[in-house]
Parts: C-alpha cells; sequence; structure tokens
C-alpha cells in the first residue's frame, strides 16, 4: 500500500498521513486534497523523513481525495521552503502558502467568467445613482464582480442587477491563454567595453548552469539593466526562466517598456495586486514553465518555476525586500538561498549596495562585478552642500535662497527639476494654537498627517482617515488649526508660488496609486510636460529623465532622527540615489543637499563623493557594536489589544532570558511605537555572535512559554525595523 505524508496548509494542523488510492498518482511535491474529520484539507505530499509525524498504522489511514491539476512543487523549491521556515522560525505551512499564492489557478478549469460595461448599451433615463457611479468608473474595466465593485465603490448586488438589466455582460475569459515569447535578439544594444565584460561574466555564468552569486555594483546611470539584459537573454536562449525582483510595484511600468524595448515584450507581472484572472494566468504560466521572465514584487520569490535559470535583484540594497508580516523575511537575502539550490546564478544590482551585500563581495562570497562610469560620457552630478543655518529658508518655507534661485535658473532653461522629500502629504503634524490640542492616531501611538489633496487626517501607521476638522476637538475653537511642517503637498505648494509658470507633478504613493498613473507621470516627464517634480522615495530610483539638470534634498538630516543602527547606511542610500536622477543625458547635473548637520558622516561623504570612506566607517561603527554583518540580530515583538497582558508577557520573555557567551538579550522595553492598530507592544533585541545557533536559542527559548490567547509573540530575524 502506498502512504503520503503530508505537509497540511494550516499551521495549527500536525503533520498527516494518507492512504494513496490505487487509481492515483501522487509524487512528492503533488498538491492534494484530504479528508480531516468531516472537513477537507490542502496539503503537499513531502519526504516523510523530512517531516518528523505521529507514525499512524495503516488501517487507521483514510484515502486522499483527490489531486489538483498542477505541476508538483519542484524538489528545490521544497527546500527552499524548509530553510526558509527553519531560518525565520516560520511555520511549514506559512511559508509553503507563498508558493501556492493563487487558489483559482490551483482548481484547473480554462475558463473564468469576468463582467464589463455592455459597449453602446443605451442609458436609462432614471438610473439609481449607484447604477450611475458604476457606469462612471467602469468604463473600459473588465473583471470578477467582486474587483469591478471595488473599483466603483458599489456592492456586486448593485451590479448583478446591472448584469439582468443588460447594462453589463459577462464574458469568458481563457486563462492559460500563452504569453507572447520574447525574442532574445529584438534589439540588442552595443555596450561599452566595460559594460560588456560584465555582461560576459553573467552571460557565462547562466550557461555554466551552476550557482553564482553577483554583486553588480555600478554607478547611477551606469546601464546596470542594460548588462544583466544579456544575461536574461542568453536564459531565454536556453529555454530557461528568469525572475527579477523590483522593490516597488511603481517600477515596474518603467522595467516593463524598458524589457519590451529589448525583448519585443513585456514580461510576465506578478505581484499582489494583481487581478485574480491576471495571478491566475501567471501563475499557471511559471509553474508549467511558460513564463519566461517574471518580474515582480518579494512575493515572486517563493512561484513553483519549474526551469529557473536566473534571478536577478535590482535596487537591492532597499529595504522593502524584507517583509515585516506574516512570514518576516528578506527576499534578498532568500533569492541568493534559493539560487543555491537551483544551481543558478544570482545577481543583486545597486549603486549602493547594502553594507551587508558588500562585505560578502569584499570576502570573495560574492563576485563583484563593477561599472564605474555613466553610460554615453556623461558625469556625476555635482554636490553643494546648503547650510540652512547660513541659509535660512523664508518664515514658512522650506526652500532655502540657493535652491530656490536654482530652480529659477533651470526653469528658464527648459531643464527639469526634482526635489525629494520623504514624507507624504502635506504637514506631519496638526496642532490647536488656542489649546496646545495635538491631533493623534487614537490607535497607533503617532501624530496625524494632514492631506491638504484629499482634505483628510491620516495615520500613516494603520491607514485610518479622517476628515480634516474645521475647529479643535479639544477647545472648541474655529480657525486655529496649524499645520507644523513639510510633507511632499506642502513643497509642491511652495514651488508653485516661487515659480507660478512651472508645471508641477507631485510623486508620491497617493498620487500614483495605479499602474495607469505611474505610467502617465513616466511619459509626461519623459516628454518635457513636467519641469518640477516634487517627490517622496518613490521617486528617487529607477527612473531616467535625461534633461533633469537640478536636484534639491530638502531634508537631508529626516532619515537620521531617532535612527537605528542602520539609519546612516539608508540616509546615504536615499541621497545617493536621488542625487543620482541628475544629469544622466548630455546636460550636467547639480544637487543641492539641505541640511543643519553639514559635518554629519553621511553628508561629508556625500559631498566629498566618498563613498568607500563613508562605507568603511559604517562597517567600523557596526563591527565595533557587534551588529550586522558582524554578529547577528533577532527581535522578539509581544502585543495584545490589553496593555497589562503584553507588559506581563513581555516580562515572563524577558525572565526566562537565556544566559549564553554567545547571545545577549536587550529589553524588554515598550517599543518605540508602543499602540499600532489598537495593540500595545513590547520589544526585546538579541545580539548573537555569528558563532550562536540563534534560532535554536530561540525556538527552545519561546517554545518553553505559553501566553493568553490576546497575546501575539514574533520572531524577526535580521530585522529591518526597530518601531
Ligand atoms: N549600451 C547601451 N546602449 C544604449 N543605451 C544604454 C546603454 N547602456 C545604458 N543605456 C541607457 O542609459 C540609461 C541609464 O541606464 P540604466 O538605467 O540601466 O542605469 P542604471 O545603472 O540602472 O542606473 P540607476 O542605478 O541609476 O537606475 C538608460 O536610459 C539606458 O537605456
Ligand atoms: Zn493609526
Amino acid at each position: 500500500m502506498k502512504r503520503a505524508r503530508l505537509l497540511v496548509m494550516n499551521s495549527a494542523l500536525p503533520v498527516l498521513d494518507y492512504r494513496v488510492p490505487a487509481d492515483m498518482a501522487v509524487e512528492h511535491g503533488s498538491v492534494v486534497i484530504a479528508p480531516l474529520g468531516p472537513r477537507q484539507v490542502m496539503g503537499i505530499v513531502w519526504e516523510a523523513d523530512r517531516l518528523p509525524g505521529e507514525e499512524v498504522g495503516d488501517n487507521r489511514l483514510r484515502n486522499l481525495l483527490q489531486v489538483l491539476p498542477v505541476p508538483p512543487l519542484p524538489a528545490p523549491l521544497r527546500r527552499l521552503i524548509e530553510w526558509t521556515a527553519d531560518y525565520y522560525c516560520a511555520s511549514l505551512a506559512s511559508v509553503a502558502r507563498m508558493a501556492l499564492s493563487s487558489t483559482a489557478a490551483l482548481q484547473g478549469g480554462r475558463t473564468m467568467t469576468e463582467y464589463r460595461l455592455v459597449a453602446g448599451a443605451e442609458t436609462p433615463k432614471r438610473l439609481t445613482p449607484q447604477r450611475a457611479a458604476a457606469l462612471e468608473h467602469l468604463q473600459g474595466a473588465q473583471g470578477t464582480l467582486r474587483e469591478l465593485a471595488e473599483m466603483a465603490s458599489v456592492t456586486e448586488a448593485v451590479l448583478r442587477g446591472m448584469v439582468g438589466a443588460g447594462l453589463m455582460e459577462a464574458v469568458q475569459v481563457d486563462l492559460d491563454r500563452p504569453y507572447p515569447p520574447a525574442d532574445p535578439a529584438f534589439a540588442q544594444p552595443t555596450l561599452s567595453d566595460g559594460q560588456q565584460a560584465a555582461a560576459d561574466e553573467m552571460v557565462e555564468a547562466v550557461k555554466a548552469e551552476s550557482f553564482a552569486p553577483f554583486l553588480l555594483d555600478g554607478v547611477t546611470g551606469s546601464g546596470k539593466t542594460e548588462t544583466y539584459f544579456e544575461a536574461v537573454a542568453e536564459a531565454i536562449r536556453r529555454g530557461r526562466q528568469t525572475l527579477v525582483m523590483l522593490p516597488e510595484i511603481a517600477l515596474t511600468q518603467n522595467f516593463l517598456r524598458r524589457f519590451e524595448a529589448r525583448f519585443g515584450v513585456t514580461p510576465v507581472l506578478w505581484h499582489s495586486s494583481l487581478k485574480s484572472a491576471e495571478r491566475r494566468r501567471a501563475w499557471r504560466a511559471i509553474a508549467s514553465g511558460e513564463a519566461q521572465v517574471v518580474v515582480g514584487a518579494r512575493s515572486a520569490l517563493f512561484l513553483p518555476y519549474p526551469r529557473l535559470g536566473l534571478i536577478v535583484v535590482d535596487e537591492a540594497h532597499e529595504t522593502s525586500f524584507k517583509q515585516d508580516d506574516g512570514v518576516r523575511y528578506n527576499a534578498r537575502d532568500v533569492a541568493v538561498i534559493r539560487a543555491r539550490f537551483e544551481k543558478i546564478p544570482v545577481v543583486l544590482a545597486s549603486a549602493t549596495p547594502a553594507l551587508e551585500s558588500l562585505t560578502l563581495a569584499e570576502a570573495g562570497v560574492y563576485k563583484r562585478i563593477i561599472l564605474p562610469d555613466r553610460f554615453g560620457g556623461a558625469q556625476m552630478p555635482d554636490i553643494h552642500i546648503l547650510n540652512l543655518i547660513d541659509h535660512p529658508p523664508e518664515r514658512n518655507h522650506w526652500i532655502a535662497p540657493p535652491l530656490v534661485e536654482a530652480l529659477k535658473q533651470r526653469l528658464e532653461r527648459g531643464e527639469q527639476s526634482l526635489l525629494f522629500l520623504n514624507r507624504r502629504g502635506y504637514a506631519p503634524l496638526t496642532l490647536c494654537r488656542s489649546c496646545g490640542h495635538r491631533f493623534q492616531c487614537d490607535i497607533c501611538s503617532a501624530w496625524l498627517v494632514e492631506h491638504r489633496l484629499s482634505k483628510r487626517l491620516s495615520c500613516h501607521h494603520c491607514g485610518q482617515e479622517q476628515p480634516m476638522p474645521t475647529a479643535c476637538p479639544e477647545c472648541g475653537e474655529s480657525d486655529c488649526l496649524i499645520a507644523c511642517g513639510p510633507g511632499v503637498e506642502r513643497i509642491a505648494d511652495e514651488v508653485a508660488q516661487i515659480l507660478p509658470e512651472a508645471r508641477v507633478a507631485l510623486v508620491t504613493s497617493d498620487t500614483l496609486n495605479t499602474p495607469d498613473k505611474v505610467a502617465e507621470f513616466v511619459s509626461a516627464a519623459e516628454n518635457k510636460m513636467v519641469d518640477v517634480i516634487v517627490g517622496t522615495q518613490l521617486v528617487t530610483k529607477g527612473y531616467h529623465f535625461p534633461d533633469l539638470t537640478l536636484v534639491g534634498v530638502i531634508d537631508a538630516d529626516l532619515g537620521l532622527e531617532g535612527g537605528d543602527l542602520r539609519a546612516g547606511e539608508r540616509s546615504y542610500q536615499q541621497i545617493a540615489q536621488v542625487a543620482g536622477r541628475a544629469g544622466r543625458g548630455a546636460k550636467a547635473g547639480e544637487v543641492y543637499i539641505q541640511t543643519r548637520h553639514p559635518t554629519a558622516s553621511v553628508i561629508a561623504a556625500l559631498a566629498a563623493n566618498d563613498r568607500d570612506a563613508f562605507y568603511a566607517a559604517e562597517a567600523e561603527g557596526r563591527r565595533s557594536a557587534g551588529a550586522p554583518p558582524f554578529g547577528r540580530w533577532a527581535a522578539i515583538i509581544i502585543s495584545s489589544e490589553e496593555e497589562a497582558e503584553a507588559k506581563e508577557a513581555a516580562r515572563a520573555i524577558g525572565g526566562t532570558r537565556p544566559h549564553l557567551p554567545d547571545v545577549m538579550v536587550l529589553g524588554p522595553a515598550p517599543a518605540p511605537l508602543s499602540l499600532l492598530r489598537g495593540r500595545y507592544r513590547y520589544r526585546l533585541l538579541i545580539n548573537a555572535k555569528r558563532s550562536a545557533e540563534l534560532q535554536k536559542v530561540l525556538r527552545e527559548w519561546l517554545g518553553a512559554l505559553t501566553f493568553p490567547q490576546g497575546v501575539r509573540v514574533s520572531i524577526d530575524i535580521d530585522p529591518y525595523s526597530f518601531v
């Protein structure tokens, strides 16, 4: 008799064994449905010797019910799931779920019903407001009723009524229709000598079909994308799949266009806001091996590629590769591990590598490829430090006079400028002039941020919003609220005052919240319909606007406030990246960095354009603190809706701390963000030597404790967030 051991897709359940019926074919990795009491569960058939569980006698086994019509998860992916669960102290099921991340794709069947407005249908004379809203918002849209209902902010019932009334129609969509093939020779660029040498190295590694990690370390505008595209082309020629990971969905539009220009078609896109039909189609094409190149956010990393030949992590220094909920993993690091299991090359590309990556390259673990020059003879921009103490902006203004002058000059010359401030909204704090009341979130320890465009106060931690009040809720006074400090909306207002005739584009996740809007912005900027871009970190990287010759950093000190050990590095990366947008074409670029601390090491390094010295000093600081990459960190985060309960649990954890020579436990202490989404939070930071068996220590320590129902305890290995 054949038995199968299942990794069940529910972390609360143990490993379960089943009988495989005679007429059913399963292998390791098969995705199956099994009975559990009166219910059914989904599971993955796993190597029994890798998944310890209670042995059950043959006579007590129940039959598997069904094998789902998808290819079995490949062995290297199964090993990756095990590794990730083990390293990040997560359950196997929660990691495996990231591989099976399209429920629809698992069901087989090849068509799906979507809906759209009937073209040319006569608009009835009397329309309910809901139907009118649907007619307005759904022009040109197609999707499931749920997606359309969300798009139009109406209920599904309204849309069903419209289907009945002949205003909307159902369409059968073929979900597995193939993607058009990419042509590796479609538009091969002529590479510079340096680019060619870099490309050759990566191409050779793709040919070798063995594990090879690279750090592609090239200055901004050196053509890193162009160069790694040659390795992608080689993978396509060899019938192998490529995964390109980008840190933000907003960057994908730009990437898609460049890819299309090089390979003739767009790649397969993967991110969390795909519609379910797109997601399903992409998942199935990936799992069948048909999808040649996939570009996606970090969630694309765990998909079941059967023939992966290359992974690229672009802008690899970005902290958004770290996931901070669910499975707390770092996609940059796991990408390298996946490449090892798949026996393929992986390229981490960045102009400002993470210190971790740089250290590994210096140790020879990663092969470092350097592109020292901008492509096409473009020069690196000139950096000016603007000391705000010597050059104060006018009252209630934030742009210092020399930067104002530079902006005016650019406008006269018909060149573009970019102002960077990493803060969304209009003002980060609103207070009452008469009683001093400060507007704060009810359920987070955070100020509410004024958004003048949407006329709302919003919490940037939990997303709660309220209409902008006209009077102070505390003292009842009206016309007494003052906006303190600037966000990008306020800077855009200031630019409009200084340069009334300039066309200003505001670029934040509030204004560029759909792929279409991103595409619209990029095309406007490229066609010189925009004079001044005012943006958050969203606009600091990846973009190439040849006529952009001026970059202004509004507040270079912002990133260093209340900073953790990585604040200096992050700040440096962000400013160096945004500075890197200037002067990428024929005209030279200039950068103004506004600061109150011109001697701070970050600012001094930027001024002297001395990256190596900066990294060396950072590395020294980390080494002496035993911080990553020289030592290891983990965090334990305890939260509960009951403050006393959270505190008690934190104290219990602190009280049972291990006493080991290579593990130091700091805390517990209230988290800097001590209230988040209505939950009180405490933290501990564990600092371990590299020799320590950190995960084992944590598992044994926390595994011995029990907590009340409402308490959540999570482990964050190699944490990036300390709030
Ligand atoms: N060999 C080449 N032939 C033609 N154009 C090139 C070549 N190399 C680079 N370019 C162009 O130069 C510009 C800059 O290249 P790219 O955006 O790849 O640089 P990058 O190194 O990724 O920069 P950043 O890190 O700042 O995003 C792009 O418009 C790109 O198309
Ligand atoms: Zn909040």
